[in-house]
């Protein structure tokens, strides 16, 4: 894999993708879509100047990736704010277990508008469980109960909010080896609709420089990954703005890193295409805390990305 100053950031991401599809081993995944994997990768991209690692030989929805990275930091857990907005990205899961379980063939067009005009029905189905947002904002906590008797335990009613602590953390004290967000919770991965791919972000202060690494246990290259990239940068894009730090790089790093079978069109039209220019992201205020950002703060400019590959997505 190439990095010298003349080649063009993607070119990582294409290299990836042009290897797996022709050396990666192919497999019946959880989804029964089949796909073409190799375990153990790597990425890195300068944050430097608002750089961000946005892709442009297809149309990236970086606002769509926005308000689902916000929605992580708000907490929130059912696609319901998702649906207001129009980001769809979720709405395939709930969806799947609605049919599942009430034999009803619903759209997603028909669930996704039921899901925003009816708050019970959102709260009956539109749950994915302790994913992300849960973990980031509010990871649960037991506490010896004295007054139900000795052994006895009960969650205490705030749990640990990890981004709260790895601002502070980061500003504390930034040579800190501990800057993590877990989203792992052993405990919890049977309640979740999906355990989470982006599990743990490990950041890192050098030179007043913010870099963090995303670890990815599972990736789908052609949908997934963008996304994933984007939400790691803007990560560090906003906490090195809530801490008085410049941007430095994005690492990430996957573990079973895949495309699925039924990919292989736009692999083949996206790898016929030539990376240019080089989007930056700026952030228009600084909120009063990274709880506090809204879509309207985020600008990209001097973004002209070929045009959108659309993909199925494997549920
Ligand atoms: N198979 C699979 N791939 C994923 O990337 C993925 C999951 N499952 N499950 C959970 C979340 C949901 N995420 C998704 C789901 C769909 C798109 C997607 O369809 N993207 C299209 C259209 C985006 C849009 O309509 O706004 C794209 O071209 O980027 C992207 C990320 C990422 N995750
Ligand atoms: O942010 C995300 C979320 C999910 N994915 C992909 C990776 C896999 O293709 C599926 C998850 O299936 P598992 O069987 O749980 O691994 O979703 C992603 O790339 N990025």
């Amino acid at each position: 894999m190439t990095s010298s100053a003349q080649t063009h950031y993607e070119q990582q991401y294409l290299d990836l993708m042009a290897r797996i599809w022709s050396h990666g081993d192919e497999r019946i995944d959880r989804t029964g879509v089949g796909t073409r994997s190799i375990f153990g990768t790597t990425l890195r991209f300068d944050l430097s100047d608002g750089q961000v690692p946005l892709l442009t030989t297809k149309r990236i929805y970086w606002k769509t990736a926005t308000r689902e990275f916000l929605w992580f930091l708000t907490g929130e857990t059912n696609i319901r704010p998702l649906c207001a907005q129009g980001v769809e990205i979720w709405t395939d899961w709930p969806l799947d277990r609605y049919r599942r379980e009430t034999g009803d063939r619903m759209t997603r067009e028909d669930f996704s508008r039921r899901i925003v005009e009816d708050a019970d029905f959102a709260a009956r189905w539109g749950e994915l469980g302790p994913v992300y947002g849960k973990q980031w904002t509010d990871w649960p906590v037991y506490e010896a109960d004295a007054a139900a008797g000795a052994g006895l335990f009960r969650r205490r009613e705030r749990g640990i909010n990890q981004v709260a602590e790895l601002v502070e953390g980061l500003r504390r004290n930034p040579g800190g080896r501990r800057h993590i967000v877990e989203g792992w919770n052993v405990a919890e991965l049977d309640a979740m609709a999906l355990p989470p791919c982006h599990k743990t972000y490990q950041f890192h202060v050098a030179d007043g420089r913010l870099s963090g690494i995303v670890y990815q246990r599972s990736c789908d290259v052609a949908l997934g990954l963008p996304f994933n990239l984007w939400g790691g940068a803007l990560f560090i894009h906003m906490l090195a703005q809530q801490c008085d730090l410049l941007p430095g790089e994005l690492v990430w790093m996957g573990g079973d890193t895949h495309l699925y079978l039924n990919h292989g069109d736009l692999v083949e039209a996206q790898l016929a295409r030539q990376p240019a220019g080089s989007p930056r992201l700026v952030l228009g205020r600084r909120p009063a805390s990274i709880f506090d950002y809204e879509i309207g703060d985020f600008t990209v400019l001097d973004y002209h990305p070929q045009k959108h590959l659309a993909a199925p997505v494997a549920v």
